[in-house]
């Protein structure tokens, strides 16, 4: 790529985003039909970016800096294997785990041999235990704990949520936080005879996972198990599965080539597939294989991957919005924001580029949210009316899963474009006034309770349109946000496939544990106060 194209490209942005940004969003639509113009509708999904301030030539600069960013050569390299990960020397095949009958090598070696045995594994796996014919020492299996973090837990864990509806399975329990709170409140109330335990990691090394299965380990042996008759392990160290016990016939591996945060289209989505059977979990990875085709084959300007990063793109490197609010009205999707919290951020949250040297703009944006309507109770107060702007993106499915209870879902419905309206087009403070003066308000204090009234409004939004949760939009919405966070670091220059931000804090930790147990004092001083003070309040100093 030449980085004259690209450094062009911005300044191109830069400078029409200048001469546009005074310009309130609303007076766009005056022209044109822009709902339609600027949406885009692939694999069941509408992407409706037309409440953003992105205007024909601004769409097109946009497009002109995805392409000096060599979207499709990256995009290539990533689908057929090649190393893109460079600081760890890895190619990035998640896709691969949805696309059972592609070819995909890596060093000339076909992969998905591997993975279609691996595959046909779990289902057969999940079919017995779901059947029954699967047994732990106390009969057919009641209930499934799985013990992992990060992307061994936030994937299965919200899409267990969201796919609630077609959960027919034993009921599924997540123990990830290293707090003894989380393992001791998620067995309370199980029997051990009817549990199947799944220790999840990718490394089998992770201290909260390993610290959560130890614990429950001893609780099955505690109620007089065999903890191997309960254990199943999800990881790509399977010599470390055997040391603890796990009979390798439960255990299903990965290669290094899926990422944790991309890796529950695999074996860390066995809990997903023991709660809704190997047919839906199909559905799901079909429907992010669908999304995988039209993000290789659509043309960049209705690609929906490429859309939702360019109006990203737009967002925080442009308009300089740190941060983005992403607002399922889709209660089911309550943990989609934890979720993408560790695909954005862990993937783009980076201060140096492909090459190590440092960026010269911003990394990706902080991502936060909440399920609407809740969240509207809470911070959409600072959405409306606080000083800083928070680009939206709503989510909203035409229809729920509870027919008795539709007329809920099209007030679900009312709220989540009212709030898109609201950000877009305010209320002024001559209407606030108005309003105000029909109170018998007068003078200053009419003033004064009609400026607290005003909404600036010109607050962007998006909005992703699916008929209703299933599996396969599930599949789509996560494999879209993947795509758009991979086109998003290609165009930053990032690696989004390595995490070197995460190691610090667990090295340091690892040091501080004898402290604790009063072994040794920490040199950074205001540690070591904290140490003494909470030893102190631990009663052991
Ligand atoms: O699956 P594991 O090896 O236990 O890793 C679990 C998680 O921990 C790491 O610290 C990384 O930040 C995550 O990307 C990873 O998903």
């Amino acid at each position: 790529m030449s980085k004259k194209t690209l450094e062009a490209a911005w300044a191109r942005l830069a400078a029409h985003h200048k001469s546009v940004a005074a310009r309130p969003i609303s007076t766009l639509f005056a022209h044109g039909d822009r709902p339609a113009e600027f949406s885009a509708t692939a694999c069941g999904f509408l992407f409706d970016y037309s409440k953003t301030n992105i205007d024909r030539e601004g769409r097109e600069l946009l497009l002109e800096l995805a392409e000096a960013a060599q979207i499709g050569t990256a995009r290539a390299a990533m689908f057929t294997g090649e190393k893109i990960n460079r600081t760890e020397g890895r190619a990035v095949l998640h896709t691969a785990l949805r696309a059972l009958d592609a070819e995909v090598q890596v060093d000339g070696q076909d992969v998905m041999a591997a993975v279609r045995a691996t595959h046909a594994r779990m289902c057969t796996f999940a079919e017995a235990v779901r059947s029954g014919a699967f047994t732990v020492s106390g009969g057919a299996v009641r209930d499934v704990v799985n013990i992992g973090i990060g992307g061994s837990d936030l994937g299965p864990a919200m899409a267990c949520l969201a796919l609630a509806p077609q959960a027919d399975g034993p009921r599924c329990h997540f123990v990830s936080n290293v707090d003894g709170a989380h393992v001791h409140d998620v067995l309370a109330g199980l029997d051990p005879a009817r549990t199947l335990v799944i220790v999840a990691s990718k490394t089998f090394t992770t201290i909260e996972t390993m610290t959560n299965a130890g614990h429950v380990r001893d609780w099955l042996a505690a109620a007089g198990l065999d903890p191997a008759a309960h254990l199943v392990a999800l990881s790509s160290a399977t010599g470390k599965t055997a040391e603890w016990g796990i009979p390798p016939a439960r255990v299903f591996g990965f290669e290094d080539w899926v990422g944790g945060r991309y890796s529950v289209w695999g074996p860390i989505g066995l809990s997903l597939m023991l709660a809704i059977g190997p047919a839906r979990f199909n559905d799901f990875l079909a429907g992010a294989a669908a999304m995988d085709r039209h993000f290789r084959e659509a043309p960049l300007q209705e690609n929906l991957p490429v859309l939702l990063a360019l109006v990203g793109i737009w967002h925080n490197q442009i308009c300089g919005h740190a941060t983005r609010a992403v607002l399922p009205y889709d209660q089911r999707l309550a943990r989609l924001p934890a979720y993408l919290q560790q695909l954005e951020m862990e993937s783009n949250g980076k201060r140096v580029a492909m090459d190590g040297q440092d960026l010269t703009r911003h990394s990706g944006p902080i991502v936060w949210g909440e399920p609407g309507t809740n969240g509207q109770h809470a911070f959409y107060q600072l959405l409306h009316q606080g000083t800083r702007i928070v680009p939206a993106e709503f989510l909203i499915a035409a229809r729920g899963h509870e027919p008795d209870l539709d007329n809920q879902h099209r007030l679900l419905i009312a709220n989540c474009l009212a709030q898109a309206q609201a950000l877009l087009e305010g209320r002024s403070l001559e209407t606030a006034r108005e309003m105000m003066a029909a109170r018998g308000f007068t003078g200053d204090d009419l003033e004064m309770q009609a400026r607290h009234r005003v909404f600036p409004g010109n607050r962007p939004s998006t909005l992703l349109v699916y008929e209703r949760l299933s599996p396969a939009a599930l599949g789509g919405i996560l494999a879209l946000y993947e795509h758009r966070v991979f086109v998003e670091g290609v165009i930053l220059g990032i690696n989004s496939f390595d995490q070197w931000g995460v190691e610090l804090g667990k090295e340091l930790a690892l040091a501080l544990a004898p402290a604790l147990e009063g072994e040794a004092v920490p040199a950074e001083p205001s540690t070591a106060a904290l140490v003494a003070h909470l030893r102190a309040l631990r009663g052991e100093a």
